[in-house]
């Protein structure tokens, strides 16, 4: 378990972090979102005591980082998949981080086993690709055996097999009753990873849900096909809807749902050949939540410079 409490790192005048209070709990993966510079990085590396707060507090099960006897044992980070040095092999990176935790051999080769790197163990990590870096980094993460799982911007980079691992080994790690949180700045890539999302922007918390009650939060409209427009037009708005015609001729309703606007239609006696309520993608949702919140947004002045 992750806590934060009014968690909150000024840089100067920029104020990073704002404030910031959650729970990141067991058994599920958590996505940390936000726009670039909303402030994720800075946050995970105050819940790894690697940036001191200007005031609140981040524990992991409970104490603050500064105060867990072996760290590695509690919690595991990946925070850049480039950390290792290009001259080491696979084993000897993972053997040395052992190895100043207290950590033996066998240990190693069983996460090089779980992560699937056993056969280039003894290759160097310069020429890894980055997926490859990817795994060595959880490797890395996972040495101590950990109950915490912190990873920033995992996908960054991958291709689609290497999301699919990433994605399938976080849910596993989840499974065995861990706490896995990862940042990303796209939710896109997010919607199939992870259970929960934590939204940010500027500093401060946007949201705290599951992506199941974001998708159904925001149910859009309803798309209606009749080969009678013009009569379910008027039943629909008599009903309260808002309804427009697409280019095809069907209908789209806003404010009533499916089942309201079958039985108005049957009511009706107006024949419907389909029904289909839309949602706003949670893509959609997320660029409409975090723009207000964007750090970066070209001022209206500026996005008439850029056209001219
Ligand atoms: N060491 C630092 N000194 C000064 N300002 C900093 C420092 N680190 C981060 N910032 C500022 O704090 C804010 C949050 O940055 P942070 O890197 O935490 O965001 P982020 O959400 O991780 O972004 P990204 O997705 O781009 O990595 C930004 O305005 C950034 O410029």
């Amino acid at each position: 378990m992750i806590e934060l409490r009014e968690l909150t790192k000024r840089y100067g005048p920029t104020l990073a972090v704002d404030r910031l209070s959650f729970e990141v709990r067991p058994g599920v993966v958590t996505g940390f979102l936000g726009p670039n510079g909303a402030g994720k990085s800075t946050t995970m590396r105050m819940m790894l005591g690697l940036h001191r707060p200007t005031s609140g507090q981040a524990l992991v099960g409970g104490r603050r980082y500064d105060q867990i006897d072996h760290p590695l044992h509690e919690v595991g980070a990946v925070l850049d998949a480039d950390a290792a040095h290009p001259g080491r092999t696979a084993f000897v990176h993972l053997a040395c981080l052992a190895r100043s935790n207290g950590i033996g051999k066998a240990r190693v080769s069983a996460v090089l086993e779980q992560v699937g790197l056993s056969s280039v163990a003894n290759k160097r990590v310069g020429g890894f690709s980055l997926g490859m870096k990817q795994r060595l980094g959880i490797a890395g993460a996972l040495l101590g055996d950990p109950g915490v799982v912190v990873l920033d911007e995992p996908v960054n980079g991958l291709d689609a097999a290497g999301i699919r691992w990433i994605r399938s080994t976080l849910r596993s790690l989840a499974a065995e009753g861990r706490t896995v949180l990862l940042s990303s700045h796209l939710m896109s890539e997010m919607a199939v990873t992870v259970d929960r999302v934590l939204i940010i922007g500027k500093g401060r918390l946007l949201e705290d849900t599951s992506v199941a009650e974001m998708n159904d939060r925001f149910e859009r409209d309803v798309l209606v096909r009749t080969p009678r427009p013009a009569d379910l037009t008027a039943v629909l708005t008599r009903l309260g809807a808002t309804v427009t015609t697409t280019e095809d001729g069907d209908l789209v309703a806003v404010g009533v749902d499916a089942p309201a606007i079958g039985d108005a239609a049957a009511a009706a006696g107006i024949p419907v050949h389909g029904l289909t309520p839309r949602s706003a993608t949670l893509e959609d949702v997320y660029l409409q939540m975090t723009n207000e919140a964007a750090e970066y947004r070209a001022t209206p002045a500026a996005a008439q410079e850029e056209q001219r």
